[in-house]
């Protein structure tokens, strides 16, 4: 549960957005080049100065953390009846989309790279009074979710980079408490810089990357630190689209080579 004080009001899924980033062989690894700012771009080529961008990268990572602590706080400290879910998201999702698009933000690195142990998830920031987290999520091409839902929280989520698709879902009740219908409601595709709600309980969705040679990158806001989600098991032994709902722990990505003096 969110510990949100926000009314749920009005719910669906929109569209989001993503665009094209390069990939190139690390040591051992491949490894995800972040965008760099458009600011830097001179003719195709950029001036770099790795101490300098390393920082830089930090500090844009602070300014996205505070605008989305403006927008969530903000709209948690209104009581009134006329405030939703809609208000917190369509300001959460302004705030990234301003972040990406106007601001030319750019992650650190550690956050962007992929695993070949499905889709990085890797937290930037966990709110200390439980209000919202953010997590990004690097996709190489071909990963997926499973289908799931959010826990009953509020998701707004922003493509950083990339392209990916989100397939939402309708569900209906089967029979049995633990099985329902999934039927297709609406697919959609995001390109860079711009977000999407997904707000309870019509939150039940896949997303993937289904370019086959580009990464993508994604930064999802939810209204509370979601340690679980339910995801949907194809049961095609009671019908085609019959799914078995189970509850499953999320889990962050753990890359042994960030410590450089591990013992
Ligand atoms: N909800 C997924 C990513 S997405 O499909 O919204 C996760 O937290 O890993
Ligand atoms: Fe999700």
């Amino acid at each position: 549960m969110t510990s949100c004080r926000i009314r749920q009001a009005s719910r669906g899924v929109r569209s989001v957005g993503y665009g094209s980033s390069p990939l190139v062989e690390g040591r051992g690894a491949t490894r995800h080049v972040p965008r760099v700012a458009a600011s830097r771009r001179v003719a195709g080529t950029v001036a770099l100065d790795p101490k300098r961008d390393r920082i830089e990268t930090f500090e844009s990572a602070r300014t996205l953390i505070r605008l989305v602590n403006e927008a969530v706080v903000e709209a948690s400290g209104i009581h009134d009846d006329t405030l939703t879910y809609d208000v917190v998201t369509e300001r959460v999702a302004a705030a990234l989309t301003s972040w990406v698009r106007d601001l030319d933000g750019i992650l650190p690195e550690e956050f962007v790279q992929p695993s070949s142990r499905g889709y990085g998830r890797r937290a930037l920031h966990v709110n200390k009074d439980g209000l919202f987290g953010i997590i990004i999520m690097a996709w190489a091409p071909g990963q997926s979710t499973a289908i799931h839902d959010h826990d009953d929280m509020w998701c707004v989520e922003c493509v950083y980079d990339g392209r990916v698709r989100i397939d939402a879902y309708d569900t209906e009740a089967y029979g049995r408490e633990d099985l329902y219908n999934l039927v297709p409601a609406a697919q959609s595709f995001g390109d860079v810089g711009e977000s999407g709600q997904l707000i309870p309980p019509k939150d039940v969705h896949k997303i993937s990357n289904d370019d086959p040679a580009k990464m993508a990158v994604t930064i999802h806001v939810y209204g509370g630190h979601m340690e679980k989600c339910s995801c949907f098991r194809p049961r095609p032994e009671f019908g085609d689209d019959v799914f078995e709902k189970e509850s499953r722990s999320l889990f962050f990505t753990r890359n042994p080579n960030w410590c450089g003096i591990c013992g």
